[in-house]
């Protein structure tokens, strides 16, 4: 199958890699010509060191070899996707439309399925998310992933073309759920990297693991999504991955905040904008997500690490 990728980042060419090496024919689409130039001769993209990138993988920065394929996978930072969709909406009308990134859009408060259904909307859109390092994408380590499309049929076709022998996909028809588990784990994700960063300990991650995936629950279930899915891969799955492991750029992110250090400020970190957007969708519908609102005021700068600390302890005591 020919399949084109949007956005020449680690995510992008990791999944363009071990689908050309599955025997599919990739076109991945960047737009930065330098680094167009740098694939080509080196056959190695800066973003994911170490991999070869396989010769039925083509590139270009001109949009017109990726607007060829029917089936395009979105492997750009969520912020950046309405601007890419507004762009190109005539060019893609009729496709199948897969969102690979992870946030909610700060303009629109959607999910990134829902931002294509809203700004292509003679689209097929389809989710793919969940637990995935691009580092072991590429290099073939055994991966499990939601493919979340609304209509069955076509997320089947889809599930079907995108597994390789190293990638499992799981089909849901829930995109709601499936993009709001992707989003708000990389939120909780930094709040964990703050914890380990302050040298709060491993218990105090994990009671904010533990505490972070109903916060989760709390806002996808009001927004439409079922509990199954932020049980499975995309959710809980994702959650567990990303709060756990210092190969998370949203982890990182975390720590340095913790920790007082310093942080690329360049770095691709969903979460910060996610954030910002939970909390303010939180607060229009009334829900408590304490965890959420720390994160996005200790990002900003309106909290420091004692106080978001003191904020969630002062809580008053519950029920679990
Ligand atoms: N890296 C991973 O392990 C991983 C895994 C799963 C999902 N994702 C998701 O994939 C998405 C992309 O992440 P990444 O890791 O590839 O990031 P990255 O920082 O490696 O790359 C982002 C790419 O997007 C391009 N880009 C930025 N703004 C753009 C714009 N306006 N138009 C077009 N291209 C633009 C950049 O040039 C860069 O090539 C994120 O939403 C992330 O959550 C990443
Ligand atoms: O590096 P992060 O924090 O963007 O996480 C990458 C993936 O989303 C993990 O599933």
């Amino acid at each position: 199958m020919k399949i084109g990728i949007a956005g020449a980042g680690a995510f992008g060419t990791a999944l363009g890699v071990a689908l050309a090496l599955d025997g599919n024919t990739i076109h991945l689409w960047a737009r930065d010509a330098e680094r167009v130039t740098q694939m080509q001769e080196t056959r190695e993209n800066p973003k994911l060191p170490g991999v070869t990138l396989p010769q039925n993988m083509t590139f270009s920065a001109a949009l017109e070899p990726l607007f060829a394929c029917d089936t395009i996978l979105i492997a750009i930072p969520a912020q950046t996707l309405p601007a890419f969709l507004t762009a190109n909406v005539e060019a893609l009308t009729g496709k199948t439309l897969v969102a690979c990134c992870k946030g909610i859009d700060l303009q629109r408060m959607t999910g990134p399925a829902s931002t294509i259904r809203d700004l292509v909307p003679h689209a097929q859109a389809a989710m793919l998310t969940g637990p995935s390092f691009a580092a072991d994408i590429a290099r073939g380590l055994p991966t499990a992933l939601t493919l979340a499309c609304a209509d069955d049929a076509l997320g089947a076709m889809l599930q079907t073309a995108l597994s390789t022998t190293s990638i499992r996909l799981y089909r849901t028809t829930d995109t709601i759920g499936a993009e709001l588990g992707g989003a708000l784990k990389n939120v909780m994700a930094i709040a964990s990297g703050v914890a380990i960063g302050a040298k709060l300990g491993e218990s105090a991650r994990a009671a904010l693991i533990t505490r972070g995936f109903p916060e989760m629950q709390r806002l996808a279930l009001a927004l439409g999504a079922q509990p199954d899915t932020l049980a499975g891969l995309s959710g809980f799955g994702d959650l567990v991955l990303t709060c756990t492991s210092d190969q998370s750029r949203n982890y990182r992110y975390g720590l340095a905040l913790g920790s007082g250090t310093d942080f690329d400020l360049t770095t691709t970190v969903e979460g910060v904008a996610t954030a910002r957007a939970v909390r303010q969708l939180a607060q229009e519908l009334g829900i408590d997500m304490p965890i959420c609102a720390v994160v996005a005021d200790l990002t900003e700068g309106k909290t420091d690490v004692a106080t978001a600390l003191n904020t969630l302890l002062s809580r008053p005591l519950k029920e679990e």
